[in-house]
């Protein structure tokens, strides 16, 4: 019965495909030319009018949206809300969270955790933020700034200890503790996963186990998995014991807020886990490559910089190492601008795909049952159709006038639709916080052409060179 659906894939144009092999065959090896080959397709086929493609990953039917119009039909569907199967190798791992979760059970979650992401909610982590960053200001003061750093790493770590304890109330000080086990695991499943989700070849079972990698994916899981789950545990029982005076108190982890909407809906430890590690998951890589990306923007624009420091001073005046406030935040209206065309430019999640349970109709084409359907952000915010010189960063893409002269649809970092990110107030707060710190200590410049560090799109998209670049400290 593979038949007809095999028909109705290859109605769709795309570049040859041969039995079995697919398209792999002919897919650049390296990730970065990758990018390169698809934008080529992209141009390819849309010059000829088609809106969509079809490659075949080995015996799997891909189908590429790479017009808004295609990615707003397939992202406000309320059918089309499961993941494709590039997301299974997460199972284990997230099991069935908000992330990955589908159907009736996606639903009741998501609405019962959308209030935790309220902007009252989000506002109290502040303290964490603020916090967080300051240490990463003294930790950066410390090193050698006389040549390039890669700030990358810097990041993440900071990126992390303000995920872990927004989410679960708990810190594993990262930025100070670089050899934590969860932090080490965490780090490792994020590129087991990847390399999962690249090579075709590895979804064959025997082959998974016997180069070693389901070995090493279980051993960290179960280290990411005996951690949470510990917390989780010692968290509930404190609340079993004095659940008035917890509810009471003011600073609340995501944990905590799960563990009080215990009393409409029965959570195990394990429902609880599942949600946990997804904000984890998705909370602190996503973040960390926007604003290492974001970094590597401003060091080649200096006027860019000119901007944001002036802004940043209107605000701060000289009170360096004053705490970020939301209403600071409110006012650095520039710094968001240019969050945001950082945000285009290199989307950290440069891929989004859906599975067709059923068969569909999309405009005209028919999309049978069994094909992922993919958006690539990646490639939607760089066409000059939409951005006029698409490869420049140019915060003015998102004043006003430039935004209201798009379609919907151009600009889809945090996806959109009913599953858009839910922690996407939390990224932009988090990341602001993190660059008034920044540059109210620092100035960052490079030397190393621009374009040059190509977008890896990895299961986020990494940096080809990483963030090297010269961080001068402010007078
Ligand atoms: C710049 C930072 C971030 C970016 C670019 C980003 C992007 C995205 C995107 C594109 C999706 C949709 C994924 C898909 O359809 O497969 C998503 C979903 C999600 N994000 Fe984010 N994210 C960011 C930060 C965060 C943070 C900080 C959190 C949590 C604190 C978070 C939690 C989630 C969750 C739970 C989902 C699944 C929502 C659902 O399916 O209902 N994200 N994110």
């Amino acid at each position: 019965e593979r038949l007809p659906m095999i028909e109705a894939v290859d109605r769709i144009p795309g570049p040859f495909s041969i039995p079995l092999l697919g398209t792999t065959w002919q897919l650049k090896w390296r990730i970065e030319e990758l990018v390169v080959q698809l934008r080529g397709w992209a141009i390819y086929y849309t010059d000829r009018g088609y809106g969509l493609i079809r490659i075949w990953l080995g015996t799997r039917p891909l189908v590429i949206a790479f017009r808004p119009e295609y990615a707003k039909e397939i992202l406000e569907s309320n059918t089309l809300i499961s993941k494709g199967p590039e997301y299974g190798i997460l199972a284990p791992w997230l099991g069935t969270g908000l992330l990955t979760s589908t159907h009736e059970k996606w639903r009741r979650r998501r609405k019962m955790i959308t209030p935790a992401f309220h902007f009252n909610v989000l506002k109290q982590f502040l303290p964490v933020f603020n916090k967080q960053c300051k240490r990463l200001i003294g930790i950066l003061s410390e090193q050698e700034l006389e040549k390039d750093l890669d700030v990358g790493p810097f990041i993440k770590r900071c990126a992390l200890d303000i995920i872990c304890e927004t989410a679960m109330g708990c810190s594993v000080n990262a930025q100070i503790d670089t050899s934590h086990p969860y932090v080490l695991s965490t780090s490792r499943l994020t590129q087991i996963v990847f390399l999962h989700q690249r090579m075709p070849w590895m979804w064959i079972d025997l082959i998974w186990k016997i180069t070693g990698y389901d070995r090493e994916y279980k051993e960290n899981l179960k280290i990411l998995h005996h951690f949470t789950l510990n917390v989780i545990r010692n968290r509930r029982s404190e609340y079993r014991e004095n659940s008035e005076e917890l509810t009471k108190r003011e600073k609340k982890a995501f944990l905590d807020l799960l563990l009080e909407m215990e009393k409409d809906e029965h959570f195990t430890d394990e429902d609880i886990r599942e949600e946990v590690d997804t904000f984890m998951f998705e909370g602190h890589d996503t973040t960390a490559a926007s604003l290492g990306w974001t970094l590597w923007c401003i060091s080649h624009y200096p006027d860019v910089q000119q901007k944001i420091t002036e802004e940043i001073d209107t605000v701060f005046g000289n009170n360096k190492n004053r705490d970020v406030t939301s209403d600071d935040l409110v006012q650095l209206r520039y710094l968001e601008k240019v969050v945001k065309e950082s945000l285009r430019l290199y989307p950290s999640v440069p891929n989004l795909t859906r599975y067709a349970e059923e068969d569909i109709i999309l405009k005209d084409t028919k999309i049978p049952a069994g094909v992922t359907l993919l958006i690539s952000p990646l490639i939607i915010h760089r066409n000059p159709e939409f951005y006029p010189d698409p490869e420049t960063f140019n915060p003015d893409n998102f004043n006003e006038e430039s935004i209201s002269s798009r379609p919907s649809y151009t600009f889809i970092p945090f996806s959109a639709g009913p599953r858009n990110c839910i922690g996407q107030k939390f990224a932009v707060l988090e990341e602001k916080t993190l660059l008034a710190w920044f540059f109210r200590h620092f100035t960052v410049s490079s030397h190393i052409p621009f374009l040059s560090n190509l977008v890896k799109p990895e299961v986020i998209s990494a940096p080809l060179l990483g963030f090297p670049m010269r961080v001068t400290q402010r007078q």
